[in-house]
């Protein structure tokens, strides 16, 4: 099961980022309403950890009960873990840091220093990641879930930002990573995008999210954004392949949106 796409476009970067801001505070205290807690799946790049700023200057930021969020992230860069380029580094600088996440409940994928390849680090994560599930599995969070897969805890809502060749977290075209479909974790080296050695969800993994939104902002993205909501394929054009169980969210600015079909559009409110 899967949701269609659905496109909402906003006149600039700066306004989407505040729109999915909201939208992401309503989404988090609305799940926490129902199931007592959250899950977000976190990406990196400029639109993911913009997202996250966002938040934190949002002034609904504090109707989220942020110590019963829990976070994993959709791809991670396989560096050390000082690094600045760790998308969970950029994450706690952007967000995380000023608020009172439970250290227990942020997944934090494994850095260079303390596993010595990227695959053995997707391997750590992809273990605790089914140990999550198994957890959720004896608690109420999973029994109003049903639908959850045995390796994977639920995660209501996965961000994902989108390269200029359409990749997303770190699944590139036509590289291993995005023809992935049996393991829910993969290493990814030679990546085209620096740093080259990074961890990444793959598809199956994406998919079992229930809210998978896509944050894409500049021309530079356009022939990109318009062929995956064309239909291609995955495999050249991975994020063809992104969807949620129950929706699949295309947040855009206007520069991204240039080459999307007519027939998906779904104008926001300027003032949105
Ligand atoms: O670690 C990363 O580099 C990302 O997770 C990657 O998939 C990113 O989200 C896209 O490249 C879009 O990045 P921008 O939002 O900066 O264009």
């Amino acid at each position: 099961m899967s949701a269609d796409p659905r496109v909402s476009i906003h006149p600039d970067s700066s306004v989407l980022l505040a729109a999915i801001a909201a939208r992401l505070i309503t989404k988090l205290v609305d799940v926490q309403d129902r199931y007592g807690e959250a899950t977000v799946v976190l990406t990196g790049g400029s639109m993911g950890i913009g997202t996250l700023r966002a938040v934190a200057e949002s002034p609904a930021c504090p109707a989220v009960d942020w110590s019963k969020v829990n976070v994993w992230w959709g791809d991670e860069r396989f560096v050390d873990a000082d690094s600045d380029e760790r998308n969970s580094r950029q994450a706690a600088e952007a967000l995380l840091d000023a608020l009172p996440f439970a250290p227990e409940r942020v997944h934090v994928p494994g850095a260079a220093g303390d596993f010595a390849t990227a695959d053995d680090a997707a391997a750590d994560y992809e273990r605790r990641l089914a140990e999550a599930a198994a957890a959720e599995h004896a608690a109420d969070y999973s029994d109003a879930r049903p639908d959850a897969p045995g390796r994977l805890p639920r995660f209501d809502i996965l961000l994902l930002g989108v390269g200029p060749d359409a990749h997303i977290a770190s699944l590139f075209p036509e590289m291993a990573g995005i023809r992935e479909t049996q393991r829910l974790v993969v290493g990814v080296e030679n990546a085209p995008k620096p740093p080259p050695s990074r961890i990444s969800l793959t598809l199956p993994a994406i998919k079992s999210a229930q809210e998978v939104w896509m944050v894409v902002a500049g021309e530079d993205k356009a022939g990109a954004v318009g062929l995956a909501l064309a239909g291609a394929g995955h495999v050249q054009v991975p994020a063809a392949g992104a969807r949620g169980r129950s929706r699949t969210l295309w947040l855009i600015d206007a520069a991204a949106a240039a080459k999307v079909p007519e027939e998906l559009v779904r104008k926001e409110p300027a003032s949105a």
